[in-house]
């Protein structure tokens, strides 16, 4: 059985930059599902590459068969650890029936780390990513925001019901972010 974290936030959040931290010290496996995205569109021979693209382009959410597999590969393929940081996924209610219909019985939920952080200060972020991305410019972003705000912060409200969420505000430097951090995994690792 895998233990899973979620990891959700905006665009531009720090949900890559935390996570990195986490796996460095925590021994848990960072998985992003826009970095697999990525990779499985540049992959030679992916039947997938244009489809991925325009999600990304559109900041729209790609169809969750997809993603999940893209995961449930990565987390099949991976060694040993306390679990997996699940990063950026399930981002909408597409995403999430596909993973419970898809992972029931092989993957359990340890909580959700939510980094939450003012929608103008994530654009700036993403703006000076400086990583060559085809979604971190003005019209993409929009739609990023867009969707983030109608399809996954009420998946995150879901989880909130079921009292699964950890909030840590990442509008504060790396360091006081990360060691909020660490206290959450460490309780939720107590219990
Ligand atoms: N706490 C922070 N303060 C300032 N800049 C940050 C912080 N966390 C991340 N960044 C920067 O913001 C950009 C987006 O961070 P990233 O981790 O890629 O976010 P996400 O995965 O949520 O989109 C990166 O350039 C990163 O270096
Ligand atoms: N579960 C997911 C995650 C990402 N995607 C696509 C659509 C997203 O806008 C892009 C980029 O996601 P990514 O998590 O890398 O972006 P941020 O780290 O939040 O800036 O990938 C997706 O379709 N489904
Ligand atoms: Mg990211």
């Amino acid at each position: 059985m895998h233990n899973v974290v979620f990891v959700l936030g905006p665009p531009g959040s720090g949900k890559g930059t935390i996570c990195s931290k986490i796996q460095e010290n925590l021994n848990y496996v960072h998985l992003s599902a826009g970095d697999l995205l990525r990779a499985e569109r540049q992959r030679e021979g992916s039947e997938y590459g244009a489809l991925i693209e325009s999600h990304i382009k559109n900041g729209s959410i790609v169809p969750v068969e997809i993603t999940c597999s893209l995961l449930e590969n990565a987390m099949n393929a991976s060694g040993d650890a306390k679990g997996f940081l699940v990063d950026g996924f399930p981002r909408n209610e597409d995403n999430l029936q596909g993973w419970n219909k898809q992972m029931e019985g092989k993957a359990v939920v340890q909580f959700v780390l939510f980094l939450s952080c003012p929608v103008s200060i994530c654009i700036d972020r993403c703006l000076n990513r400086g990583q060559g991305r085809t979604d971190d410019n003005e019209e993409s972003l929009k739609k990023r925001v867009e969707t983030y705000n109608h399809q996954t912060y009420p998946i995150i409200e879901h989880f909130e019901k079921s009292g699964l969420v950890r909030e840590v505000k990442s509008e504060r430097s790396i360091d006081e972010i990360y060691a909020d951090v660490v206290n959450v995994f460490n309780a939720a690792n107590k219990e």
